[in-house]
């Protein structure tokens, strides 16, 4: 794969000289033998909202977050490498899941921690695919933050089934379902898909007890299933915001979650030393306003690696 890198652009204060770098200044193009960082990798993916009856253009997610993240101020972390992005043009959606999936298994085993930009929220199937295949017998947590379970069932992959693959994957395997959904919203999902997640032992917490005055509680129930499992892959569906912070999504929040709630609890996974891979999904670059979502989703992606811990 060769690897694009003319979009890591953005101001340059001259004076200060290291101290004053920003991600452009930075990022590296993903190379064998590098020392261990954080690879973001792209996963450019219309196909998954499509099947799903949403709004296209998160094709255009992964180059739109990189623009947004090229500006941000670099405060001292894990190196920066940017592995490319992972195409599906040909609406073969299976097909682009295995590829996903072997790169980030390839960037595992290198020793970095895939940041993968989608892409609807199917990116997630892939995603976990790369990571469980990377790490055989580790008991592999979910925490997705979303305003939706994305537990349906269907005659193929869309961006509302991933978590129902996974569990599948999982059943298939001989390994545990661990699935903890942060920010469901009962206006966004029926009553069948309450119990399909009871069905299949998953955690939620509502976007209603998600307020900044139950942080502690929500922190609580999230540091319990992070000790219950040995590593999290994380994912955010960034139409957990609410509409106003988030426009840039397929389906936008009447109510959402504050990002200061986001990104406490985020943060959290971060400073955990049990995080393995996280993605940012739904990024859709049509409906956004004067780049306010992609603002916001570039914070929620500097403060995973700014408190990451390895
Ligand atoms: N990624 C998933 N999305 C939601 C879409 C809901 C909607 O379009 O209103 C889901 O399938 O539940
Ligand atoms: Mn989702
Ligand atoms: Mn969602």
């Amino acid at each position: 794969m060769t690897i694009d890198m003319s979009m890591w652009t953005g101001r340059i204060d001259g004076a200060e000289g290291e101290l004053a770098r920003r991600w452009h200044q930075v990022v590296q193009p993903l190379a064998a033998g590098v020392a261990p960082g954080i690879a973001i990798l792209g996963f450019a993916c219309d196909e998954g909202v499509r099947r799903n009856q949403g709004r296209t253009g998160a094709v255009a997610g992964p180059l739109a977050l990189r623009k947004a993240l090229a500006n941000l101020a670099w405060h001292p972390t894990l190196p920066l490498y940017d592995a490319g992005t992972v195409n599906c043009d040909d609406g073969d959606l299976d097909a682009a899941h295995q590829r996903l999936a072997a790169a980030v298994t390839a960037i595992v085993q290198a020793g970095h921690l895939p940041l993968v930009l989608g892409g609807g929220h199917e990116t997630a199937y892939g995603h976990w695919l790369g990571l469980a295949n990377a790490h055989h017998g580790k008991r592999i947590g979910i925490v997705n933050f979303d305003a939706h379970f994305d537990l349906r069932s269907a005659a193929e992959a869309t961006s509302g089934t991933p978590f129902a693959q996974i569990a599948a994957e999982c059943t298939r395997r001989g390994q545990s379902f661990r699935y903890l959904c942060l920010g469901v919203a009962e206006t966004a999902n029926t009553r069948a898909l309450f119990e399909s997640a009871a069905k299949l032992g998953a955690e939620w917490r509502l976007d209603s007890d998600m307020t900044a005055w139950q942080l502690a509680d929500a922190r609580h129930q999230l540091a319990e299933f992070v000790d219950s499992v040995d590593v999290v892959y994380l994912t955010i569906d960034l139409d957990v915001l609410p509409a106003a912070q988030m426009p840039a999504v397929s389906a936008p929040a009447g109510y959402g979650v504050d990002i200061s709630v986001v990104e406490a609890l985020v943060s959290k996974i971060a400073r955990s030393g049990k995080l393995i891979g996280a993605d940012l999904v739904e990024f859709n670059p049509t409906f956004d306003q004067d780049s306010h979502g992609a603002k916001a989703a570039a914070r929620l992606a500097w403060s995973i690696t700014r408190q990451l811990r390895r």
